[in-house]
């Protein structure tokens, strides 16, 4: 049966992963959407060939230019009309300077005739920057750097990140005035907190100068003179113009999850979208739900978002991999139960696995092949762990990134 569950679990989370895949979910947002006949396309993001190769195929000949601007060794195959470069990430480079200047010239050549259609995705932020008059680069790394290590939430970051940016912050939609913007997200950020994702080039901003210190004071950001000035003044609260769709996000992740595990006969639950726990702390309280619901099945319990590990062991992992771990520990020796934590773009922290699927023997092939689950889970070694009792989820990148999935089948 354990098995059977196991597959299942793997078959949801194939089945949402591939109904979030950027090209898909972009040519089916394109297939509602009243577009002009002079199109310029701006594509940013780790997704953005995807995305624009979504657009080359919907929309053919009517898109008059497109730019992508992606990930160093995201690009794939020209797309005729697209210009297209990489930039770096996290953390950015001059590449991340000229791809704003660019992005930044083709927004202001347009007029009201045309239609500006940008497909973001995440790593936006990194990937295309114009700084504030009197802020250059080293500022911008070293920012970007402080901010990062701090821990702070994607979000705090790019309310920082916006005030210091000429194409952040809805700016990017100011210099297209008058052309109609229409943007299509796929979005990494949890509770779809849209105007976050890429720091919401052209989205208006709503968090004030207040709030923006507030961070920076918080994770103790150096400020020079031209970023105080570039921080206290007003981003755009209002762009009559500008529209923005959501084509992927964890919540569609979620769903199509859902979806599957009903088809499946599941009675099923959708417990959050927006998990944001320690790690191990979730594992073990989804184990908790586990123990209660195993024999009274069939039932599928599932969740998305992102958990977070405190590193504390030199050991090696990844959050979704420590989730399983922790499961595993909990729900040992119980029949019917699998659980599964996979990161929906397929790289789970610093290892080449999406994530774990466990079940209530799980901990005790770990146990026979010489590992210790529970030290193996205060080292943060989910990954050895896992390898041993043969429970890591292999899928390589899969192209989209819309935060983790779990999937937890009681029968
Ligand atoms: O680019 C960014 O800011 C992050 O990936 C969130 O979208």
């Amino acid at each position: 049966m354990a098995s059977d569950l196991r597959s299942d679990c793997l078959e949801i989370a194939t089945y949402s992963i591939g109904e979030n895949m950027p090209q898909k979910a972009t040519l089916e947002a394109l297939g509602k959407l009243d577009i002009g006949d002079r199109i310029t396309c701006l594509a940013v993001g780790k997704a953005a060939w995807h995305m624009a190769k979504a657009a080359d195929t919907a929309l053919g000949d009517r898109i008059a230019r497109g730019i992508i601007i992606t990930k160093t060794g995201h690009l794939k195959e020209d797309i005729p009309g697209f210009f297209a470069m990489e930039a770096g990430h996290p953390i950015p480079d001059d590449r991340s300077l000229k791809a704003g200047a660019l992005a930044l010239s083709l927004a202001s050549s347009l007029d009201e005739q045309d239609h500006l259609m940008v497909l973001l995705s995440g790593g936006g932020s990194s990937l295309m920057e114009s700084l504030m008059p009197g802020i250059n680069l080293e500022d911008l790394i070293s920012i970007n750097r402080t901010l990062l290590e701090s821990g702070a939430p994607i979000e705090d970051i790019n309310v920082v990140r916006k005030r210091l940016s000429m194409v952040k912050a809805g700016r990017l939609a100011l210099a297209a005035s008058p052309a109609r913007v229409t943007t299509l997200i796929l979005s990494d950020i949890v509770g779809n907190d849209l105007e976050a994702v890429a720091s919401g080039p052209t989205m208006p901003d709503r968090a004030t100068r207040e709030q923006a210190y507030m961070i920076a004071d918080k994770d103790r950001l150096y400020l020079t003179r031209a970023m105080k000035e570039a921080m206290d003044m007003e981003t755009p609260k209002t762009l009559t113009l500008s529209e923005t769709i959501s084509v992927g996000d964890v919540t569609k992740l979620c769903s199509a999850a859902s979806e599957r595990a009903m088809a499946l006969g599941y009675e099923t639950t959708v417990l959050t979208a927006s998990l944001r726990c320690e790690a191990k702390e979730a594992g073990s309280f989804l184990a908790s739900i586990g123990r209660y619901h195993a024999g009274k099945g069939p039932k599928a319990f599932i969740l998305g978002g992102e958990t977070v590990v405190h590193v504390r062991g030199d050991g090696l992992g990844g959050r979704n991999q420590e989730l399983a771990l922790a499961g595993a520990i909990d729900i040992r020796g119980i029949e019917g139960i699998a659980l599964a934590s996979i990161g929906s773009d397929g790289t789970d922290g610093p290892t080449d696995s999406a994530g774990g699927i466990v079940d209530g023997q799980s901990f005790f092939r770990m146990v026979e092949a010489g590992i210790d689950p529970k030290k193996a889970l205060e080292e943060n070694d989910s990954n050895r762990a896992l390898m041993a009792s043969g429970d890591l989820v292999d899928t390589g990148p899969t192209g989209t990134n819309v935060n983790d999935l779990v999937v937890m089948l009681c029968t």
